[in-house]
């Protein structure tokens, strides 16, 4: 049932969200019913069972808005697709000049070139819990990630926004990115369309996805997504 993935060698993956969930609340129990000696404390610490979290939305339904508030909240790592491949871009790396054209066209980085840096993250980070912020955004990104890690997210964010919405946010961002033009802008959502909504709709069909309505202010779009979370008691068990 339980498999182990060598790459990210210190987080275990469950199959499947219930287990995983079970995982979670016998955990609890433990934390909460019984003295834990030293030695138990640090086994568990380093078995670890990955908690991922994948956040989807078009440009500018605030994805990343919201991930600030749930990190705030629960204690998850944030992982955006996309600082991670601006990131790339500013480090001068052999793909940057590659990533930074697809950008600039609103087109898809190749799957395993951002799941590299995703997977290189997670390897490096303590903790277990993970939004993952803006991807899958293919069918090709989510395979790819599914075959390389041999795991599915445990459940998925889907922020739902009009698109004149989104254009407006996006202009408005002011964060110097070259995709945040009106021209790129109108490709990223049709790129947003063709590619990313076949995802949803995968994870829709799975019973995974939390459809959120992304109109109103953040605070009242939080309170939609709090409740995602709060069932699984991580403020209280999981504690790094
Ligand atoms: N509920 C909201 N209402 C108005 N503006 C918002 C809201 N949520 C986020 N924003 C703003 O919209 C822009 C896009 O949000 P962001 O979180 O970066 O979206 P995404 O990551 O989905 O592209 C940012 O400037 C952000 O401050
Ligand atoms: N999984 C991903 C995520 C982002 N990207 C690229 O990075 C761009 C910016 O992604 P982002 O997630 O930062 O954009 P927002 O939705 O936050 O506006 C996308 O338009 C793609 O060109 C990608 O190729 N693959
Ligand atoms: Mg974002």
């Amino acid at each position: 049932m339980w498999r182990r993935v060598a790459s990210v060698s210190h987080l275990t993956f469950a199959h499947n969200s219930t287990v995983n969930k079970n995982a979670c609340t016998f955990k609890c129990w433990e934390a909460f019913t019984t003295e834990i000696p030293r030695k138990e404390k640090t086994t568990y610490q380093t078995a670890k069972t990955p908690f991922i979290t994948f956040v989807l939305g078009g440009p500018g339904s605030g994805k990343g808005t919201q991930c600030m508030k749930i990190v705030e909240n629960f204690g998850f790592t944030h992982l955006s697709a996309g600082d991670l491949l601006r990131r790339e871009i500013a480090s001068n790396s052999a793909d940057g000049i590659m990533i930074l054209n697809t950008i600039k066209e609103g087109k898809i980085v190749p799957s395993e070139l951002t799941i590299k840096l995703i997977q290189k993250e997670m390897e490096s980070s303590d903790n277990y819990k993970f939004l993952i912020d803006g991807f899958p955004r293919s069918e090709d990104n989510r395979k790819a990630f599914e075959q390389i890690f041999g795991a599915e997210p445990d459940n998925v964010l889907f922020f739902d926004c009009p698109e004149d919405e989104m254009v407006k946010r996006v202009l408005n961002r002011n964060q110097g990115r070259v995709d945040d033009n009106i021209d790129t802008i109108k490709k990223r959502l049709k790129v947003f369309t063709a590619l990313n909504l076949p995802v949803v709709n995968y994870y829709l069909e799975k019973g995974k996805l939390y459809k959120i309505n992304g109109v109103g202010t953040v605070d009242e779009i939080y309170k939609q997504v709090h409740p995602v979370f709060s069932t699984f008691n991580f403020e209280k068990c999981c504690v790094d």
